[in-house]
C-alpha cells in the first residue's frame, strides 16, 4: 500500500467509524461488534505503520461517547479508559509476552473477570458516603448522574466498615436479562394503550446495554429506579497502599458492601487464563446479565503502575471478546405474510447459516420502512444477529459486497394472496390488504380466536384450519360450533381421537369468560388489557354493542381509536352475522358477577392528583371491584371526586358543581366499610 492509499484509507475508516459510533450509541448498530473491531484494528495498524497519519482526533485515540448537555460535566481524577480487545488466542499470548519482556519477568499472575455488558460508572465516596457518580463520557470528563445512581439498589450509599477517606470505585451498571424482558413487556403493554388512543408507540429497548445507558441518562431519578438497574464493581481507582493486588481490591470492595459476582478468579499464567475463557464461553449464558467476553488483568498493583496506559487503554489489561452471535449470509428472496388484520409483514429468506447453535433461514423485516432503512437490494449479503426474539434480525447490509447490477427491493403493491391493491395510511408503517375474504386473514382471525388468551382451543392447529377453510366447512370461527364428527371425517390424517379432542375443545370454549371472549372477537386495537376494561364497563355484549363512541372513549386508558374500532365492528353486517353464530352456540356474552361487590352501589368516581396508598390504576381497579364506575372528566353526573396531592383544575370544577370531594383516606375507608 502506498502512502497515498494509506492516507485515503485512514480517512475513510475514520469517517466510517465515527458514523458507526453514533448508530451504536443509538442502539441501532449497522454492523456487528466484531466487524467494528476489525475496522478499528485496520485503522490502528495503518496509523502505526504511517505515524504521520495519526491524528489526535482519530477514533483510535478516543474513548466512548461525549458528555451530554443535560447533566453537569465533571472531570475524572484519573481518565476512565477503554480496554484493548481481541477475539484471538494469539493476541493473548502476545499480550503476555509483551508484559514479560517490558518488565523483564518470567511469570505474570492474572485475575480473570467476565466482561459485563453495560455502562461504566465511577463512584466517589468521602468518609464512606457516596458523594458523586459520574459516567465515563469521553474518558476525561463525564456526566454527574449522582441522583440517578442513588436509586440503584446495588450501589451502596454508605460503605460498611473502615475505608480510605476518599474512595473511587469503578464498575459496570447493567440491566439484567430479567429486567430487560420485564421492561419490554411493560412497554408493549403501554403501547397497547397508546395505540388505542392513537398516540405514538414507544420503541422497545434494543438491548440491555443500550437500555442501561438510556436509563442512566433519564432526568427523573424515579424513572431510573423503575428500570431496575444493577451494578457490579470491578476496580478501586483511588490510592490505597494497603491493597497490593487487584484480587485484594475486589475482596475489599465486597467487604465494603459492593456487588461483586463470584465469577472472578486468579490464574497463574496465560494457559490458565485460556482455560477460564473456555470454561465461561457457554456457561456465561446462564448468568443473570449479558456478558460479551473476559477481562484479563495483571494481578499485582505495583505492575499496573510500571506498565501504565496508552491514550485509550491500560497496558495491564486486555479484553478477550467471545465471537458475537452474528453471521453474514446472502438474501435469497422476500416473502410477504398477511396477518389476520390484513397487515403485511415482509420476511427475508436467507441462505441457511449457523447462528448461536441453530440454523437460521429467515429474518423479520417488519415493514417497508425497515427495508428502506437497510437500503436493501436483491442478492445483498446481510448481517443477521440473534437478540431476544425467536426470529433473528437483519442488522445491516455488506454494501461493499453489493453487485453493481443489484436492484433495490421494491415493496409490493398488491396482496400476495388475493391480489387486492394494498393500502398504507399516511404516517403508518404497515401496508394492509383490505379484502375481508383474503384466505390468510380468515385463517389468522380463526387462529386468533382459538389462541390461548382467547378461546383457548388448543386442539385446533394451523394445518387443520387450512383444511377446514379449503373444504369450505368454515368461513369464520363461528362455524366451528356447528362442526359435526362426520364433517371432520373428511380431513386428512385426522382420526377419531383427534376428532373427539377437537370437538371437546370447542365445547369447553363455551365456558371461557366474557372478557376473554371480547378479546377473541379480534376487534382491531382491542388487546387483552383493553378487553378486560371493556368487559368491566359494559357487562354484556349487547351493552357493549349499544355503547356510544363517547362512552367507550371516556373509559380510563381506552381512548378514541378503540372506540372507533369497536363501533366499526358492531356496525359491520359480516361481524353481526359472526356474532349471531356465537350467540346461538352459547358463548358467554356476559360478565360473571361474583367478583363484583356492591360496596360503592354503582356510584361514579373521578380520581385526580397524586396518591400515596394507591396508584391511579389500583384505585380504578378498586372502584370497579366494589361496584362503582370510573369517569375521566368532571360532569354533574359524577358522584365523587377523589382528590390527591396537587389536584388542580378538576378539584376546582368539582367544587363548583358541588360534587362530594373525598381524600384518599376517605376513599380507603369507604371501600373497607369503616
Ligand atoms: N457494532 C458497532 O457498530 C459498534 C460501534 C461502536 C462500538 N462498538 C463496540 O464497542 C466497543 C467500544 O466500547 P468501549 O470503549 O466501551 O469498550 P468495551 O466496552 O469493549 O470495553 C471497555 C469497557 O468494558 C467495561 N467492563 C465490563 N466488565 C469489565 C470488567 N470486569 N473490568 C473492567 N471493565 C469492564 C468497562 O465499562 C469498560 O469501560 C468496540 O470495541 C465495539 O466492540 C460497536
Ligand atoms: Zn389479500
Amino acid at each position: 500500500m502506498t502512502f497515498k492509499e494509506a492516507e485515503k484509507r485512514v480517512e475513510e475508516l475514520s469517517k466510517l467509524l465515527n458514523k458507526l459510533d453514533i448508530k451504536y450509541r443509538e442502539g441501532t448498530p449497522d454492523i456487528s461488534d466484531q466487524e467494528y473491531d476489525d475496522l478499528m484494528n485496520e485503522l490502528i495498524l495503518l496509523e502505526k505503520n504511517h505515524t504521520s497519519l495519526l491524528k489526535v482526533t482519530s477514533p483510535s485515540q478516543r474513548v466512548g461517547g461525549e458528555p451530554s448537555k443535560n447533566f453537569e460535566n465533571v472531570a475524572h481524577n484519573l481518565p476512565m479508559l477503554s480496554l484493548s480487545n481481541t477475539y484471538d488466542k494469539e493476541d493473548l499470548i502476545d499480550f503476555n509476552d509483551r508484559i514479560k519482556k517490558d518488565l523483564t519477568i518470567d511469570e505474570v499472575e492474572y485475575v480473570c473477570e467476565l466482561k459485563y455488558d453495560g455502562v461504566a460508572l465511577s463512584l466517589t465516596y468521602e468518609n464512606g458516603i457516596l458523594v458523586r457518580a459520574v459516567t465515563r463520557g469521553d474518558g476525561v470528563k463525564g456526566d454527574d448522574i449522582t441522583r440517578n445512581a442513588r436509586t440503584i439498589k446495588s450501589i451502596p450509599l454508605q460503605i460498611l466498615g473502615d475505608c480510605p477517606p476518599i474512595l473511587e470505585v469503578r464498575g459496570e451498571v447493567f440491566m439484567s436479562k430479567t429486567s430487560f424482558e420485564k421492561n419490554n413487556i411493560k412497554i408493549s403493554e403501554e403501547n397497547e394503550i397508546r395505540r388505542s388512543k392513537g398516540n405514538k408507540e414507544q420503541p422497545l429497548l434494543a438491548n440491555p446495554r443500550n437500555a442501561a445507558a438510556g436509563a442512566l441518562k433519564q432526568l427523573d431519578p424515579k424513572k431510573v429506579s423503575e428500570k431496575q438497574l444493577d451494578m457490579y464493581a470491578y476496580q478501586i481507582a483511588s490510592e490505597d497502599e494497603k491493597i497490593t493486588s487487584h484480587f485484594e481490591g475486589l475482596e475489599a470492595l465486597k467487604n465494603w458492601g459492593f456487588n461483586i459476582p463470584d465469577t472472578f478468579e486468579v490464574r497463574s499464567d496465560i494457559d490458565e487464563v485460556w482455560d477460564y475463557i473456555n470454561q465461561w464461553s457457554e456457561k456465561r449464558k446462564d448468568l443473570p446479565l449479558e456478558t460479551d467476553g473476559v477481562v484479563i488483568k495483571v494481578n499485582k498493583m505495583e505492575l499496573h503502575n510500571k506498565l501504565g496506559n496508552t491514550a485509550k487503554s491500560p497496558r495491564w489489561a486486555i479484553a478477550y471478546k467471545y465471537k458475537a452471535e452474528a453471521a453474514k449470509t446472502p438474501l435469497l428472496s422476500i416473502t410477504y405474510q398477511v396477518g389476520r388484520t390484513g397487515a403485511i409483514t415482509p420476511v427475508a429468506n436467507l441462505a441457511p447459516v449457523q447462528l448461536a447453535g441453530t440454523t437460521v433461514r429467515r429474518a423479520s423485516l417488519h415493514n417497508a420502512n425497515e427495508i428502506e432503512r437497510l437500503d436493501l437490494h436483491y442478492e445483498d449479503i446481510v448481517y443477521v444477529e440473534k437478540g431476544g426474539e425467536i426470529i433473528p434480525k437483519i442488522t445491516g447490509v455488506d454494501k461493499l459486497a453489493r453487485k453493481e447490477s443489484a436492484k433495490k427491493v421494491e415493496y409490493i403493491s398488491h396482496c400476495p394472496s388475493c391480489n387486492s391493491e394494498l393500502e398504507r395510511k399516511e404516517g403508518e408503517a404497515q401496508h394492509y390488504c383490505r379484502n375481508w375474504e383474503c384466505i390468510p386473514q380468515i385463517k389468522g382471525r380463526i387462529q386468533h380466536f382459538v389462541s390461548r388468551k382467547a378461546m383457548n382451543i388448543d386442539s385446533l392447529g394451523g394445518e387443520t384450519i387450512d383444511q377446514l377453510i379449503k373444504i369450505g366447512l368454515i368461513k369464520d370461527a363461528g362455524d366451528l360450533y356447528s362442526l359435526k364428527p362426520e364433517d371432520l371425517n373428511q380431513l386428512d390424517r385426522f382420526g377419531d381421537k383427534s376428532i373427539s379432542k377437537l370437538l371437546a375443545g370447542i365445547e369447553e370454549s363455551k365456558n371461557i369468560p366474557y372478557e376473554q371472549v371480547i378479546f377473541a372477537l379480534g376487534i382491531r386495537s382491542v388487546g387483552s388489557t383493553i378487553s378486560e376494561k371493556l368487559a368491566e364497563a359494559f357487562t354484556t355484549i349487547d351493552a357493549l354493542a349499544d355503547a356510544s363512541e363517547e362512552e367507550i372513549a371516556e373509559l380510563y386508558d381506552v381512548g378514541g381509536t378503540v372506540a372507533v374500532e369497536v363501533k366499526k365492528f358492531f356496525n359491520s353486517e359480516l361481524q353481526l352475522f359472526f356474532l349471531e353464530k356465537l350467540k346461538n352456540a352459547g358463548i358467554k356474552f356476559e360478565l360473571e358477577k361474583q367478583d363484583v361487590k356492591d360496596t360503592l352501589d354503582g356510584k361514579s368516581f373521578v380520581c385526580t392528583g397524586k396518591f400515596s396508598i394507591y396508584s391511579r390504576n389500583e384505585m380504578h381497579a378498586e372502584i370497579k371491584k366494589n361496584g362503582g364506575s370510573v369517569k375521566t372528566s368532571i360532569t354533574k353526573n359524577v358522584d365523587y371526586l377523589v382528590a390527591g396531592e396537587k389536584a388542580g383544575s378538576k378539584l376546582k370544577k368539582a367544587t363548583e358543581l358541588g360534587i362530594t370531594i373525598l381524600t384518599e383516606d376517605d376513599f380507603a375507608k369507604m371501600i373497607t366499610n369503616e
